[in-house]
């Protein structure tokens, strides 16, 4: 193991160390580690806390420790071998009954959440399954405190649902005991339709097959292996043999048969009781998990659509699928993918699965119009039965079902509306959806949930997105709102494949000139924000960057969150620029000068072109101004070039710069935004000095002169000529009111190195950066945990 990957571990544990979740079980010793075995002793930090404070030597390591891959700690961590050679296959399992932590090359680091248990039981996995996988993998005992932790968290979790068959709901389980006990609360009781003789008595049925079921897309009888392909399935289930890792999600035969035999109970409530139910089900904590039963919908009308036969989906895909409809009816949920990997896809096949009316919700016109540009390539469906709802567009679908993409400002706008979106939303509203699709639900705060929750009635939801983080309390909101994460995919795993594109990342410290640097130390955040945004130097730096990619043959998204800088720094380079206000016909005239012209390289945007913007065109992004430490917004941006079209040629990368004024509060928001990108296993490189910027020729601000009228403009100017609002901006606030000093960060280490490792030239000088994995924030407990908390 390499000395960085070393210090790497090390400062990760200690991060994660002190930011221990409260309501995780405490632990007495810390046995995380054989450094003998694993680690060169000599390459250990002796000062490092850990290391002093904890003692290894009682480890129980198994006999066969070595082709085991985890570290199953007492304070819910896993560590995880990354290039272990069953590693993918552990990496499934960890991926479904935890949360992924970090995950860079070598070592990843996952950790068990009652959250995370909630979503593994959810998509079908049992208590005893999980401490026995995780027993089978680890390279110690699993202990008897995380045993209890899972049992714990699994106990009642996961084993009541709530499905909607033939237009009836019934409260549903294979534990006829959990069922009786629901029964002697009086208002679940009293929701109780008699059908049966006995108040109390259940009715019973066979499981549903998940055999009965076709994913659109994925016709496994007729599936053809190549003799390569069916070579590494035997070697996998080799594998999966010698760790009894059920971790596969596509069931074998007899496990099939197995479920067959399966027998569910179940007792019917009144549909007006629904709601009052499922809450009581909480707070009882049996929360129930809802699934709809559309093969035996009877009611709604079907929707003729399907895949085009031209369309395949791509393994992780079908992964992400599987796992919706791994039970023979459609689970609510969330799917995390990263930025470009296809997500509308997975919303359309899902859709072509279902086949039921469709609502779908995305936060912008341009998204809207992406979308319904996707159903009609992977798809069958028919011109009249697909309909927008934008402020411009209002139509609705011919026949009783279609489909309908919308935003979730035009669904929730509680103001006065126009006659024609007043029509528009009865018409949704008197509809009974199928599947009501949430795009990027990461932005959406929880309370516009709630309100589309209780305006649209919908039988399964589906929240698509790549960054589940947020700086705010609100990501546990999404899992009761929409569903438990049903899966989440690795950025590296998907970049090595080819699905995505390998990104070089870093960071160009920008000297600030002394009269900027003079007006930022003595003026108020505002205009501190503007300053370093506006730093001569750094329009120097963006003006060199845009030039040297421009002759590589890139295309160039430059993003500014400040419209004032934004547009300066536009009309003075000369390029086309997309804001807040540019109208529709605007944005998308100049989106395809930028993809077909070849005398359009570079293209200037706002924050309305961090999220769903699909331009595989783009290769480069710069980044001169951006929204404090938001680590989601540094990651949608970067997903921006991930999708390039290019990525599968020879040794081709995408690049992004994050360009900060030196030694101001810049540098400290930008160390933020990178965690998550961090996590993902992304290193940033720091450029301290581009090599013959001075001598460049037409060198914007090169004279005194230009620099004090560019910085009088930039004090003269107002609020209004910074600000612009949309909904992406909107979930932030809480986070920056909080936050508007300097939080807890990672570590860091630099090391000398060349540039040309980095983009090919050999005209900048650049510092490795490397950090480890820092804190999570601080969340909020959703009722549901209470308990648990309490408990501790
Ligand atoms: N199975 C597939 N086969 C071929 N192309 C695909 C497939 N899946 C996705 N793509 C292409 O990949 C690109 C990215 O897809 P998409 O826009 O759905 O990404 P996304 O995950 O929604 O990204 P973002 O989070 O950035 O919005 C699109 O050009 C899409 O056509």
């Amino acid at each position: 193991m390499s000395e960085s990957n070393m210090q790497y571990g090390k400062r990760s544990r200690e991060a994660s160390f002190d930011d221990r979740d409260p309501y995780l079980p405490k632990k007495a010793k810390l046995e995380l580690v054989n450094t003998q075995d694993s680690y060169n002793d000599n390459n250990l930090d002796k000062t490092d806390s850990i290391y002093i404070k904890e003692n290894y030597t009682s480890l129980q390591l198994k006999p066969d420790h070595r082709s085991r891959p985890l570290w199953v700690c007492d304070d819910g961590r896993i560590i995880l071998e990354a290039f272990s050679p069953i590693a993918e296959q552990a990496q499934d399992f960890l991926v479904t009954i935890s949360e992924p932590v970090t995950r860079p090359a070598h070592i990843h680091e996952y950790k068990l959440t009652p959250y995370s248990l909630y979503a593994a039981v959810s998509v079908g996995l049992e208590t005893e399954n999980i401490i026995e996988v995780l027993n089978r993998l680890s390279k110690i005992p699993v202990s008897d405190t995380i045993k209890n932790f899972i049992r714990d968290c699994t106990l009642s979790y996961g084993k009541v649902k709530l499905v909607l068959k033939h237009n009836r709901y019934f409260v549903e389980s294979i534990y006829p005991d959990i069922l009786q006990k629901l029964l002697k609360d009086p208002i679940i009781l009293n929701a109780k339709i008699n059908s049966v003789t006995n108040k109390n008595e259940l009715m019973t049925e066979k499981a549903p097959n998940s055999k009965d079921i076709q994913i659109a897309g994925i016709d496994k009888k007729t599936e053809v292996k190549t003799e390569q392909e069916q070579e590494k399935i035997n070697e996998k289930k080799k594998e999966d043999d010698q760790f009894g890792a059920f971790i596969s999600i596509e069931k074998e035969d007899d496990e099939d048969e197995e479920l067959r035999d399966e027998v569910v109970h179940s007792f019917e409530i009144e549909p007006a009781c629904v709601e009052d139910v499922k809450k009581r089900c909480c707070d009882i904590d049996y929360p129930m998990l809802e699934e709809y039963d559309f093969k035996n919908d009877t009611i709604n009308t079907n929707l003729e659509i399907d895949l085009k036969p031209t369309t395949m989906i791509r393994p992780y895909q079908e992964k992400c699928l599987s796992k919706m409809f791994g039970n023979g009816r459609a689970r609510s949920g969330i799917i995390v993918l990263p930025c470009g990997a296809g997500k509308t896809l997975v919303g359309i096949t899902a859709a072509c699965t279902i086949k039921k009316s469709t609502l779908v919700l995305c936060t912008s016109a341009v998204s809207v119009e992406q979308w319904a540009r996707e159903f009609k390539q992977w798809s069958n469906i028919k011109d009249g039965q697909i309909a927008k709802f934008t402020s411009e567009t209002k139509e609705k679908f011919m026949g009783d079902a279609g489909i309908v993409i919308s935003t979730y400002t035009m669904v929730t706008h509680t103001g006065k509306r126009a006659y024609d979106t007043n029509k528009m939303m009865e018409f949704l509203q008197s509809k009974e959806w199928g599947f009501l699709l949430l795009d990027e639900v990461h932005v959406v705060p929880a309370n516009v949930f709630r309100k589309v929750l209780t305006t649209v009635a919908a039988h399964t939801k589906m929240g698509l997105t790549a960054t589940l983080v947020r700086e705010d309390d609100k990501i546990d909101d999404l899992n009761f709102l929409i569903g438990p994460k049903l899966y989440e995919a690795n950025w590296m795993d998907l970049a090595q494949k080819g699905h995505i594109a390998n990104v070089q990342c870093a960071e160009v410290w920008c000297d600030v000139t002394p009269e900027f640097y003079r007006e930022y130390l003595k003026r108020s955040s505002r205009i501190r924000r503007l300053l370093y945004a506006m730093n001569p130097i750094k329009f120097q730096v963006c003006q060199y960057l845009i030039n040297y990619h421009e002759s590589r043959g890139d295309k160039i998204i430059v993003f500014s969150d400040n419209v004032f800088a934004l547009k300066n720094y536009a009309l003075k380079l000369g390029k086309p620029y997309i804001f807040g206000p540019t109208s529709q016909t605007e944005r998308l005239r100049i989106l395809q000068q930028f993809q077909n012209n070849p005398n359009l390289n570079t293209l200037f945007l706002s924050k309305v072109g961090d999220t769903s913007l699909d331009l595989p065109e783009a290769t480069c992004l710069i980044q001169i101004s951006s929204h404090y430490g938001s680590r989601r917004q540094e990651a949608q941006r970067l997903g921006r070039i991930l999708r390039a079209k290019r990525r599968n040629d020879e040794g081709f990368n995408a690049f992004f710069y994050s360009l900060v004024s030196r030694d101001t509060e810049e540098m400290l928001y930008s160390t933020k935004r990178q965690q998550f990108l961090i996590d993902q296993g992304y290193s940033f490189k720091v450029i301290t000095h581009l090599e013959g910027i001075e001598k460049m020729k037409d060198l914007v601000f090169s004279t005194h002169e230009e620099q004090i009228e560019l910085l009088n403009s930039t004090l003269n100017a107002t609020e209004k000529d910074e600000e612009e609002s949309d909904l992406a901006q909107s979930d932030d606030v809480a986070f920056n009111n909080r936050n508007r000093g300097i939080s807890r960060y990672g570590f860091a280490t630099r090391r000398e190195t060349t540039l040309k490792s980095h983009s090919g030239g050999d005209d900048m000088a650049y510092i490795e950066y490397n950090r480890a994995a820092a804190a999570n924030i601080q969340k909020k407990r959703n009722p549901l945990f209470k308990k648990y908390k309490n408990r501790k």
